[in-house]
């Protein structure tokens, strides 16, 4: 669906040179879901609107839905549909009659957009919102609207710039549920921008990294995961007093087997007959059971354990030396 080799783009303003998008290679396969993830500024939406023709890349070049978009713009913008961050819908205009006029803007027939917005306007729970003005719909609303505005045209390919954000929870899972209960029904590739870590690890099959307008990992979630994070498991552990902390070490690190990752025993803070050891390794789910028999085999008593698993977020610390949650925050 999407083959895109050197994708760069640079912006002149006022003197100034930005390099919004350097050398970005992609590849979308059909049926995918994929999520370009990066902070703000990072390129995520300028890599997006050359993708979809919008824009021109400085250089570079693209296919998309099987067509180039620097030579063929009209025939890639028939085959996708796009969501960008603002709102599609005219503010004037009713809910029917803004999806019949996306309808006749496709060179639809009659019969055919009235068809296509009753059905989208039912997948998408818009029903009894069809005859309000769409300025008088909440955020969630209006954001399905968005979303069945892009899909009058029944694409293969959808293109959605950060379809969530600014909803609350609730309708940001709404959202989701519908996109997701669409992209089932007809098999959709879909591509969107996001900063919101957990969507990008729920909801997309491969993350797309983006930082300073270069992806720094493409892979799935999970991968990402597993390749440049730890999980940790963290244990407190009863101690006898007279132990040096130095002794207690030696003693835990060498009950555990030794591939299990990397191992740190600290005296507990309060000063209590406890120590904590803290174990970075992959595969922390199936590892925590097998570090706690050795430490149980091994006499030692575990008062408490447990196990905080790689995040996406560590994923971007590791690959950038920033949180990309303190960053969007
Ligand atoms: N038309 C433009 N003129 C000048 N600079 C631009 C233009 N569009 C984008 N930029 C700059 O290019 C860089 C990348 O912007 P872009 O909007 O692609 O980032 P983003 O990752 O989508 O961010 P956000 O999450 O905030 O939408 C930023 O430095 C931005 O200020």
């Amino acid at each position: 669906m999407i083959r895109a080799r050197g994708l760069t783009k640079t912006f002149h303003r006022k003197g100034d040179t930005i390099r919004a998008v350097e050398n970005v290679d992609i590849d979308v396969a059909e049926g995918e879901l994929v999520a370009f993830l990066g902070p703000n500024g990072a390129g995520k939406s300028t890599t997006m609107r050359m993708l979809t023709s919008l824009l021109t890349p400085t250089s570079g070049t693209a296919e998309v839905a099987g067509f180039d978009v620097v030579r063929e713009p009209s025939l890639v913008r028939s085959r996708i549909g796009y969501i960008g961050q603002g709102n599609g819908g005219g503010y004037s205009y009713k809910v029917r009659d803004e999806l019949h006029n996306q309808g006749r803007f496709y060179g639809l027939p009659g019969r055919e957009y009235r068809r296509r917005a009753a059905d989208l306007i039912d997948a998408l729970e818009l029903g009894g919102l069809e005859k309000r003005g769409i300025s008088s719909l909440s955020g969630g609303q209006k954001r399905r609207l968005d979303v069945a505005l892009g899909l009058m045209n029944h694409p293969p390919l959808l293109f959605l710039d950060e379809p969530s954000t600014g909803l609350d929870p609730h309708s940001r899972a709404n959202l989701w549920e519908h996109i997701s209960a669409l992209r089932e029904r007809t098999g959709m590739t879909i591509v969107l921008t996001t900063h919101y870590l957990e969507e990008a690890d729920k909801m997309a099959e491969r993350v797309v990294v983006i930082d300073h307008g270069r992806v720094v990992a493409d892979a799935p979630p999970a991968d990402l995961e597993r390749d440049y994070a730890d999980d940790v498991i963290t244990a407190s552990v009863a101690i006898d007093r007279p132990d040096s902390l130095a002794a207690v070490s030696d003693r835990i690190r060498k009950c555990l087997p030794p591939d299990i990752g990397e191992v740190e025993v600290m005296p507990a803070p309060d000063g209590a007959d406890t120590a904590t050891v803290t174990i970075a390794t992959t595969y922390g789910a199936e590892r925590l059971p097998v570090a706690l028999e050795a430490l149980r085999l091994a006499g030692w008593t575990v008062q408490s354990a447990s196990l905080t698993q790689a995040s996406l977020d560590d994923v971007f610390l590791n690959l950038t030396g920033r949180s990309l949650r303190e960053e969007v925050a």
